[in-house]
């Protein structure tokens, strides 16, 4: 961080105005535009983009905007006053018109391009020209990256538009997916899993899109009709929004001699993921080498981490592709998530992601992202620089198996597990039907009876079952009494095993209530996903604390989806 950036940090932020004095692009500063770009910003249709690493691009304002929500929670962190977020300016920029705002602020934002790999097999067919230059983000602009409290952040519209990589789409997002997004990253982050965060959220009175949905009781694979919904942005921010896809993008260009520039745009973005991502932990003054090997060593750490930390809370992520998977080791692109109410290793919500995207198969599809990861550096590296990066690599799955046993290990309030009582306990709870957030919940209250943990479980357990049940409860109760301080070790559990988790059914009236303009049930799930091990009010607990009701499963919208733009 410049010097000049530091002292920006402890502004307090009134104002567009007073914002204005944090911006700091470095982005749009410091990559290569696209040389064929526009330079007015006005690039609303798919084409090529060959080379550069961002496109200057003006969003398009959503109509007859509202003012749905904001997180509190980050503008503290950001040193916002609460009142920014009902200013006219705020919500003028944050709906996508830029035409007003105070410089520095520019008056375009800019979209990238990336590249996909699905569960490591690398795709074109997904970009319109087949070639991968159309693909990106389609309806992601970002607007601005500014420095706060110390911390940079980009700032993100969701929904702002078409851009050179809309792919013919419309370039919007509907209400219903963005109150998803906005509520689900701010509760990540509450559950203390690294996430993008949402800054506010605006929806339109006036502009309607139609996507495939459910009717009402529909129970149905696939959605069986158009649902009309309004379009709304969300604003999301990180310290940066690079995917593995973008690295994937410049290092396939570097193998396929797509121009000259290649080489010199791959290793300006890698080294600029390592400034707005590692710069605390990866010395600059090491020779790139071995800044790159650092790099894979702490986004491998990063990434087993997080794989843990989802599979903790009972995330998943649905469609783990690498254009999904940030270059910062956070959580992105909530769309086709969801988390696991009954258990079911292959918990998958997305109808499109299949079982290896599904909620006991990340930490694979991680490790496939992460090789692909460390195939866009190879054409960096010596032959030895490969040789290390290869071991480092190879190491992903010890270091997962690692991190899921010291997981496992604290949501059962053990020392140590063995990997071998934690899949007795994993198939037990596979041939039952227990609630995943109840009974580790139930658990970290210590009972002394396993009949106590019954109220988690849809159908009561029988016969060999229940047996099979009581035998490894015994073992788990004598364990824990073994390590002492019983009520040392229910409060430890009870930070690390959420007491409230994101039931889909719960959050659905959320946004069918918004689009007629109620927003006063995403202000109350705000509230309970702001503090997630807490125990909070009885009433929250009776409307919060609740099996997932029979008629929801299999339901359509609710159990799963097909569509989440
Ligand atoms: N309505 C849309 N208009 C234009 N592009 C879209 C639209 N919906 C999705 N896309 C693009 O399709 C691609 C795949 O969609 P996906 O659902 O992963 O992304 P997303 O939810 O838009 O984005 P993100 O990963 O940025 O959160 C992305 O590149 C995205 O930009
Ligand atoms: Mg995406």
């Amino acid at each position: 961080m410049t010097t000049d950036a530091k002292a920006k940090q402890s502004i307090k932020v009134n104002s567009v105005n007073d914002m204005a004095r944090l911006v700091d692009y470095s982005l749009m500063d410091t990559l290569q535009c696209d040389p064929q770009a526009s330079a007015d910003g006005e690039e609303h249709n798919p084409r090529q983009v060959y080379s550069g690493h961002y496109v200057p691009v003006k969003p398009t304002p959503i109509g007859a905007a509202k003012y749905v929500a904001h997180s509190a929670t980050l503008f503290d962190e950001l040193g916002f006053a609460q009142s920014l977020a009902t200013t006219p300016e705020f919500a003028q920029l944050f709906t996508g018109d830029l035409s007003d705002v105070p410089a520095p602020i520019r008056p375009m934002g800019w979209a990238t391009g990336y590249a996909l790999s699905i569960y490591g097999t690398e795709y074109n067919q997904q970009c319109p020209f087949r070639t991968g230059n159309g693909y990106g983000d389609g309806r992601a602009i970002s607007v601005l990256e500014l420095v706060a409290n110390g911390k940079r952040w980009e700032m993100q519209l969701k929904g702002g538009g078409r851009t050179p990589y809309c792919r013919g789409a419309d370039g919007r997002a509907v209400l219903r997916s963005s109150v998803r997004e906005f509520l689900a990253q701010e509760y990540m982050h509450a559950l203390g899993i690294p996430t993008s965060r949402s800054l506010c959220l605006f929806a339109s009175t006036s502009e309607f899109v139609e996507r495939p949905w459910y009717s009402e009781n529909a129970y149905s694979e696939d959605p069986d009709t158009f649902v009309s919904n309004p379009v709304a942005i969300t604003t999301r921010v990180a310290p940066s929004f690079l995917r593995v896809g973008q690295l994937e993008l410049f290092s396939r260009r570097v193998r396929n001699n797509a121009h000259e520039s290649a080489r010199h745009e791959l290793e300006a973005i890698v080294a600029h993921l390592i400034e707005r991502e590692y710069a605390d932990v990866i010395d600059a003054t090491l020779d790139f080498t071995q800044q790159l090997i650092a790099l894979a060593r702490e986004y491998r750490s990063r990434l087993t981490k997080l794989m843990a930390n989802w599979i903790r809370v009972g995330y998943c992520q649905g469609n783990f592709n690498s254009d999904n998977c940030a270059g910062g080791g956070f959580t992105l692109d909530y769309g086709p998530f969801g988390f696991c109410e009954q258990f079911d290793p292959f918990f998958q919500p997305w109808t499109g992601g299949g079982d290896h995207f599904s909620f006991l198969n990340q930490p694979f599809a991680a490790e496939l992202n992460f090789a692909t990861f460390c195939s866009t550096l190879e054409p960096l590296l010596s032959p030895d620089g490969k040789a290390e990066l290869e071991d480092i690599r190879g190491a992903f799955s010890a270091e997962m198996e690692y991190e899921l046993n010291t997981m496992w290990a604290a949501k059962l309030g053990l020392i140590e597990v063995e990997s071998e009582f934690v899949l007795q306990l994993l198939k037990i709870m596979a041939k039952s039907s227990v609630d995943y957030t109840m009974f580790f919940r139930e658990l970290s209250f210590v009972p002394n009876a396993f009949d106590t943990l019954l109220k988690c479980f849809y159908h009561r357990p029988n016969g060999e079952r229940l047996a099979q049940w009581q035998a490894w409860f015994k073992t788990w109760r004598v364990r824990i009494e073994h390590q002492g301080d019983v009520a040392g070790i229910a409060a430890r559990m009870k930070e690390v095993n959420p007491k409230y988790t994101w039931r889909e059914w719960l959050v659905v009236p959320a946004y069918q209530q918004a689009a007629s303009g109620d927003y006063s049930l995403i202000a109350e799930l705000q509230q309970v996903f702001s503090d997630p091990y807490g125990e909070q009010t009885a009433e929250i607990e009776a409307k919060y604390y609740q099996l997932k009701p029979a008629e929801f499963f299999n339901a359509g919208g609710v159990s799963h989806y097909s569509c989440s733009s």
